[in-house]
């Protein structure tokens, strides 16, 4: 029987662990005897997804990532619409792909979900066409993807002390919001359009969101009063920020958003600059990927003491 080919894409930079262990942890799990392993590192950004389109290209089984979202979406990104299936070895800050898919932190049970060989086909999502898994918008998360590519050292205390210092700096922006309902003008202070309900870390942006129902979860955030700022925070947390009196959301599949300036856009929490009005669409079913079989979601917590909520962030 012929091999089966498999390239593991390895980013050195995403989140804080080390991934020297990786190219034998993943070379011992496969069976030499069905499948030949590659292992590539990445050099630069924009890198994976060169070698994703070449391992696409000579007909790779599978191409695994040990990385973070931006690595993840790289990878995805030269998939999408192939038989290549793509595995998660989640290395990142914030790993919001890997979390909602229920794919384990830890490399080896991870590992072991790609053995395990269920695949999921989930959608995607394109921004005046940056391809997106998890979330892409404008506002304060793209603002402060922004601020935080910026930073020399990543993880989950970068993230904090950015945000604390965006909560100062921001400044609110109107749009002109188009969806399959029709058009609404609103300040937000996020207006953010979600494949997958979370940012990563466990932050549910849009908790309701589906990533195999062909839609994207919209979720608009007006602007915050400082003593709303701890309710939200904890709404965020315990997936119930979609009962924020602040929150608009909407289910569509495409949405254009008109704004007066042109600015900053974040594509699974990479920013990239783009103009005055985004085009966003959903493509259903685009990518394959390993993950747990799915089970059935538990309801959110109604109240969940913040202790809780903080120190689970604190330990993701
Ligand atoms: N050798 C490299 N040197 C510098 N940057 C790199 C290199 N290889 C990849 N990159 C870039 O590193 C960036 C960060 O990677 P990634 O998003 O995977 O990690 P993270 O930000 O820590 O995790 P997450 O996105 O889950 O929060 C990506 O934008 C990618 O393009």
């Amino acid at each position: 029987m012929e091999k089966s080919s498999v390239c593991v894409i390895i980013n050195p930079v995403s989140g804080t662990e080390s991934k020297k262990n990786i190219p034998e942890e993943v070379a011992s799990a496969f069976d030499q005897t069905q499948f030949d392993v590659v292992i590539r590192i990445t050099g630069y950004p924009g890198h994976a997804t060169e070698i994703a389109k070449q391992a696409v290209k000579n007909k790779f089984a599978y191409v695994l990532t040990a990385g973070g979202d931006g690595t993840v979406n790289e990878v995805a990104k030269a998939l999408v619409n192939t038989d290549t299936v793509l595995g998660i070895i989640p290395f990142g800050s914030g790993n919001g792909l890997a979390r909602d898919l229920r794919i384990s932190m830890d490399s080896e049970k991870a590992i072991q979900t790609i053995l395990d060989g269920n695949v999921r086909t989930i959608d995607y999502g394109s921004a005046n066409g940056h391809i997106f898994f998890c979330t892409c918008g404008v506002g304060f998360d793209a603002f402060i993807s922004d601020k935080f590519a910026e930073e020399k050292k990543r993880g989950p205390l970068g993230y904090v002390r950015n945000i604390v210092e965006g909560v100062i700096e921001f400044r609110s922006e109107e749009y002109e919001i188009t969806h399959d309902g029709g058009t609404l003008n609103e300040r937000a202070f996020l207006l953010t359009c979600a494949n997958a309900s979370q940012y990563g870390n466990e932050v549910y942006i849009a908790p309701g969101a589906d990533m195999e129902d062909g839609k994207m979860n919209v979720s608009i955030l007006k602007p915050l009063n400082p003593n709303e700022i701890p309710q939200t925070t904890l709404q965020l947390f315990t997936r119930n920020i979609d009962k924020n009196s602040k929150m608009i959301s909407l289910l569509t599949s495409s949405l254009t958003i008109k704004r007066k300036k042109s600015g900053v856009l974040h594509v699974d929490g990479e920013p990239v600059s783009t103009g005055k009005e985004i085009e966003v669409k959903i493509f259903h079913k685009g990518l394959k990927v390993f993950a747990p079989k799915q089970v059935e979601e538990k309801p959110p917590k109604e109240k969940e003491n913040i202790f809780t909520a903080i120190t689970r962030w604190i330990n993701v």
